[in-house]
């Protein structure tokens, strides 16, 4: 949670990593404008429709392919029928980066060509109830990246969402990959520590998650 100290790296199942302080700061400072824009539109950031009815608590825009409960469009067919905003090269750099660094293989990090992604915008007291990534059709990593607020990441197993969990403090700048036999692991966000984040960042409250995915899908 102390910005100034972050705590050591550590891989909590196997192809799960966790980097803490990986971004710098102006690369955070990056991130949030852009998110700033995307989450303007041509689909506005919003809260998702669940399909018995409710809204998750935290708020989303998605990139490149739209999700919804539970699967994947070009269009935001829940929201206002527009196609999402394009997946930009710079981000697909960023992830084969972040992939680079988490498991130190620049030649699988080549190969990893993220299409999408989900930008979420958590206020004090959004979460995020434990549950798969597994409406993409390929089983390439997830590449995690946090700004803002520190929130508890609780990282479970992919038998259920129950115990076995880790329960990590994701803070302003923090990388986290699962992959390989974490890649389906059950995982989600039980509290935002507001007030925790450097408004340097450009987020002057609340927390911000991009997660990058490859879909697997074409058009
Ligand atoms: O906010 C996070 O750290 C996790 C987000 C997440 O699990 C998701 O968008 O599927
Ligand atoms: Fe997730």
């Amino acid at each position: 949670m102390d910005a100034l100290i972050p705590a050591p790296p550590s891989r909590p199942a196997p192809g799960a990593v966790h980097l803490p302080g990986w971004l710098g700061l102006q690369e955070q400072r990056d991130l949030v404008s852009a998110c700033r824009a995307w989450a303007a539109g041509p689909v506005p950031l919003r809260h998702t429709k669940l399909p018995r009815g409710g809204v998750m608590s935290v708020q989303t825009v998605c990139l490149g392919w739209h999700w919804q409960p539970y699967r994947y469009t070009r269009t935001a067919d829940d929201v206002n029928g527009l196609r999402v905003a394009g997946f930009p090269e710079w981000l697909a750099r960023l992830g084969q980066r972040a992939l680079a660094d988490a498991y130190g293989d620049d030649a699988a990090a080549r190969e990893y060509e993220p299409d999408t992604a989900l930008i979420n915008f958590y206020d004090g007291s959004a979460r995020m109830g434990m549950h798969q990534d597994k409406d993409e059709r390929s089983a390439a990593p997830v590449v995690s990246l946090s700004i803002g607020d520190t929130c508890v990441f609780r990282f479970g197993n992919t038998e259920s969402r129950s115990r076995p969990y880790t329960d990590l403090h994701l803070s302003s700048g923090d990388l986290f990959v699962f992959g390989g036999p974490s890649r389906f692991a059950y995982h989600g966000v039980t509290k935002v520590f507001p007030g925790t984040g450097d408004p340097a960042t450009g987020m002057a409250s609340g927390r911000l998650n991009l997660t990058l995915r490859v879909t697997g899908l074409t058009d």
